[in-house]
């Protein structure tokens, strides 16, 4: 360890990462900082090991969707085998990580870092100094500040369970709840509940297509409730009680384990941003368009700053832009972002990118919206979904994807398609046109339009 780098990265995660390896590339006197195993949230605590658990219960939802279709076959899950597993990939993570960057020149170094003026930050009780510093912090779980909340069980605890809990509740019915319900209730938890706030989960997706969700959510033995806050948590022997303000009024749920799924924040109070004079507010660190801080020195991206949703290839984008910026030494680069494609990923998959229909409307678009449930549809048939519905809307006057919300097997990839499709500013007719490899979920697109 140096006492002065050109840059110091803060944050070993999608973001850091990314911008730590351009700057050593460049031949940058290269510091990076983690407070926790290299990976970021992604890699160890999120997308992928959450994933590699759906892996396993498709198994499961495979087998109930193929019930009757020649396929005898009855699998259930074995929690210990599943979360090891997972381990297979989380653990051999940080060191793959940490080696690739040393092998990059790039200074590893552990603990938690904090500013202590413009140019310097402590680690590990040494001041650090460096010419630039990115910050990539990431997001932490938000505080609720009700009774009980130290009860609750993050999703980080909920990936490293060694033992599956019979009885689980979900504060919140976002894409965490949502997915980790349905990974729960798949792997055999006999009573799972969702609690949600809101008139109905996933509020930043299509109303029609979480309606069909629900409906599966539902079929799955998952209790759904909605208009339901939660309000405190008690923890009575081995049991907790969920106070929750519902549609009937208070009501409690008795589970073995609540698990936080309301929200994440920036995760940027440890920083003493202060010191180095970064502004921030509670939607994170306040960036412009080319990830710059208000300390013109500091650049910031991913999860801790106020652009963007909190999603991995977002973090990458505005990563990818704050370190061209940060080795032009000017602000060469804009952050414009492409459609974001978003899923969830319960099962079925819900997928969406572009305007939803409110929000087309809102902007006073006019446009045709193309609905229609597809049971029927072969893709559908082939493999025994049931659920499964698209809704594009396609601008009157130039033919243009506005919006694409998908629910069913393969919308993770179609969605991806139809992203590309907006990007290029394809129309309809030319998605109609294209010829996609068939029978596959892609040859579907065309006739959504
Ligand atoms: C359960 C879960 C599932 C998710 N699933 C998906 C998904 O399927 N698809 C998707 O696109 N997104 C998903 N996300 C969101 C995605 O993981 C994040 O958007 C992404 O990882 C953010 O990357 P980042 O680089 O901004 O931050 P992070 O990857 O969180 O990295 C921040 C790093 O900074 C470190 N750090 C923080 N403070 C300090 C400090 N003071 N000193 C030193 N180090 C510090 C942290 O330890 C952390 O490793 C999921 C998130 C969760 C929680
Ligand atoms: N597949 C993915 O891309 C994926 C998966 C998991 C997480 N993530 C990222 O992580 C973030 C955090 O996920 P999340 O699920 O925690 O948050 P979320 O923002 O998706 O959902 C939070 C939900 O909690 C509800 N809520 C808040 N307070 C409540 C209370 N007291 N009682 C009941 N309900 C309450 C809200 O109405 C909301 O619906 C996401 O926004 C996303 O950026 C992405």
């Amino acid at each position: 360890m140096k006492d002065a780098y050109d840059l110091i990265v803060i944050g070993g995660g999608t973001s850091g990462n990314g911008v730590a390896r351009m700057a050593a590339k460049a031949g940058w006197n290269v510091a990076s900082i983690d407070s926790l195993p290299y990976g970021g949230t992604c890699a160890l605590r999120g997308c992928d090991p959450k994933k590699m658990l759906v892996a396993v219960t498709e198994g499961v939802d495979w087998a109930d969707r193929m019930k009757g279709n020649g396929l005898k076959m009855q699998p259930s899950v074995d929690w210990p085998d599943m979360i090891a597993f997972k381990r297979t990939f989380t653990d051999a993570m940080p060191p793959r990580i940490e080696a690739g960057m040393e092998k990059a020149g790039i200074d590893v170094l552990h603990g938690e870092a904090r500013f202590t003026g413009a140019d310097s930050i402590e680690l590990n009780g040494e001041i650090l100094r460096a010419k630039h510093f990115h910050i990539a912090t990431g997001a932490r779980p938000i505080t609720l500040n009700i009774p009980g909340e130290a009860y609750l069980t993050t999703s980080t605890e909920f990936l490293e369970l060694t033992e599956r809990p019979d009885r689980i509740a979900f504060v919140g019915g976002g894409f965490i709840a949502m997915e980790f319900a349905h990974i729960s209730r798949r792997a055999g938890a006999s009573e799972v509940t969702v609690l949600e706030m809101a008139e109905r989960p996933l509020g930043t997706f299509d109303d029609d297509l979480v309606e069909i969700l629900v409906e599966g959510t539902e079929e799955l033995g998952i209790d759904l409730r909605t208009k339901a806050k939660v309000l405190a948590i008690e923890k009575q022997g081995e049991e907790f009680i969920v106070t929750v303000d519902g549609v009937g009024g208070a009501e409690t749920v008795t589970c073995d384990l609540v698990v936080h799924g309301t929200g994440r924040v920036p995760n940027i109070d440890g920083l003493n941003l202060e010191a180095a004079g970064v502004e921030y507010t509670r939607r994170g660190i306040q960036v412009n368009a080319s990830m710059r801080t208000s300390n013109l020195a500091v650049f910031a991206a991913g999860d801790c700053v106020d652009s963007g949703p909190n999603l991995t290839p977002v973090s990458a984008f505005e990563g990818r832009v704050a370190g061209k910026n940060l080795l032009a030494g000017k602000d060469e680069r804009q952050v414009k972002y492409p459609p974001i494609p978003s899923v969830v990923f319960t099962l079925p998959m819900v997928a969406s990118v572009g305007l939803s229909e409110a929000a087309a409307r809102k902007e006073g678009l006019k446009f045709d919206t193309h609905f229609e449930k597809t049971h029927d549809w072969y893709s559908s048939m082939r493999v025994g979904a049931q659920r499964t519905a698209y809704k594009v809307l396609v601008e009157q006057d130039t033919g243009k994807i506005l919006g694409a919300h998908l629910i069913g097997p393969g919308a993770e990839e179609q969605i991806n398609l139809f992203a590309m499709a907006m990007r290029a500013g394809q129309t309809a007719n030319q998605i109609k046109a294209m010829i996609f490899a068939y029978p596959s979920y892609a040859s579907d697109i065309g006739a959504m339009v």
